[in-house]
């Protein structure tokens, strides 16, 4: 059976009159990484600090091992690892004083790991925070919480600031770690980072989750873009299931250029081969571009639920 180890129920959050989290809806299981993603603004880093216990719900509930959010907060937190988007350190602290300070916090050592992680990373333990680039003050809670034996690990836009190789460590890391079983909660705009890296996705907007799924589910809400020419008239394919922005050709008889759900392309392509294809081409869909269908705020969900 599948172990829930974060639980979030009609979560809501209100700053005064302004709702930043109207209805949010999602659960994190036993050895998975769920990838949280949205525009900015949309509620991701509220929803973390609700979990945190940072901030107080304004309604729903939120659990962690089963636990609440915010009365348990404490006993939570010996559990857990937490990398926010933006890392403040102690100016005149070192990166490795600061990096045991964050371990000790958690009630945990530096380790034979903690070194590993500073070598790994190229930090320079000596130096002190003070001059350290927003991408080395990115790497120290980074090596603080991948030292950190938790049983869940939430990263809030972690790689922000970090270059390409730096980057590809960090992923080298969380799959390690789902690898023992631990559970992720990873928050990011990167979105090849979370195509290789998370089991689950729940896309935010505005405060609410707009969808909910694993990967294979959410490359089935993608769309394929389509050219084709028939023998016989196209009369009718604009009017399929799954068919969008049909646009006829302006010049060229029988050919037209629209957009097709990959859930219904069987039968699309069905309907296209009864009029016989002279010519055709189909681009293959990419989660780039469902991502930036839900991005955008004049387009999006059209009552999907893969959950
Ligand atoms: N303490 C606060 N008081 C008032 N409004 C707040 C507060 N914290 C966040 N907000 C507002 O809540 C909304 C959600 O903010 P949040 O930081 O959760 O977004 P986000 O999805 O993490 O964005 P980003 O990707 O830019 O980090 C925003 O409109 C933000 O301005």
């Amino acid at each position: 059976m599948t172990q829930t180890i974060v639980s979030i129920h009609h979560l809501q959050k209100s700053f005064g009159k302004f709702q930043a989290l109207k209805d949010i809806t999602f659960d994190v299981n036993a050895g998975e990484v769920f990838g949280f993603i949205g525009p900015n603004g949309s509620g991701k880093s509220t929803t973390i600090r609700v979990l945190l216990g940072i901030l107080k719900a304004s309604g729903g509930q939120a659990t962690i091992f089963s636990q609440d959010v915010w009365q348990k907060a404490v006993a939570i937190h010996n559990h857990i690892a937490y990398v926010p988007g933006d890392v403040y350190l102690w100016p005149n602290l070192t990166g490795g004083e600061m990096i045991d300070f964050l371990l000790k916090l958690n009630h945990q050592k530096h380790s034979a790991k903690t070194d590993e992680l500073i070598h790994e990373f190229e930090l320079d333990p000596k130096k002190k925070s003070r001059t350290y680039s927003k991408g080395n003050r990115q790497k120290v809670a980074l090596i603080a919480a991948l030292s950190t034996e938790a049983d869940l690990y939430i990263f809030d836009e972690p790689t922000s600031g970090l270059d390409p190789l730096m980057e590809e460590l960090f992923q080298k890391h969380v799959l390690a770690l789902k690898r023992l079983g631990k559970s992720v909660l990873l928050s990011s705009h990167i979105l090849s980072e979370v195509e290789r890296m998370c089991d689950r996705i729940g896309i935010i907007r505005a405060g609410e989750i707009v969808e909910t799924g694993t990967l294979d589910q959410m490359r089935q809400l993608t769309r394929n873009q389509v050219i084709v020419q028939t023998k016989q008239a196209l009369t009718g394919i604009e009017a399929l299931t799954g068919v969008h922005g049909f646009k006829p050709d302006e010049h060229i008889a029988n050919k037209a250029v629209f957009a097709v759900d990959t859930a219904q392309i069987g039968p699309v392509m069905a309907e296209l081969t009864q009029r016989e294809i002279v010519a055709l081409q189909t681009t293959p869909p990419t989660l780039e571009d469902l991502f930036i269908r839900y991005y955008n705020h004049t387009e999006g969900a059209e009552g999907h639920d893969t959950k």
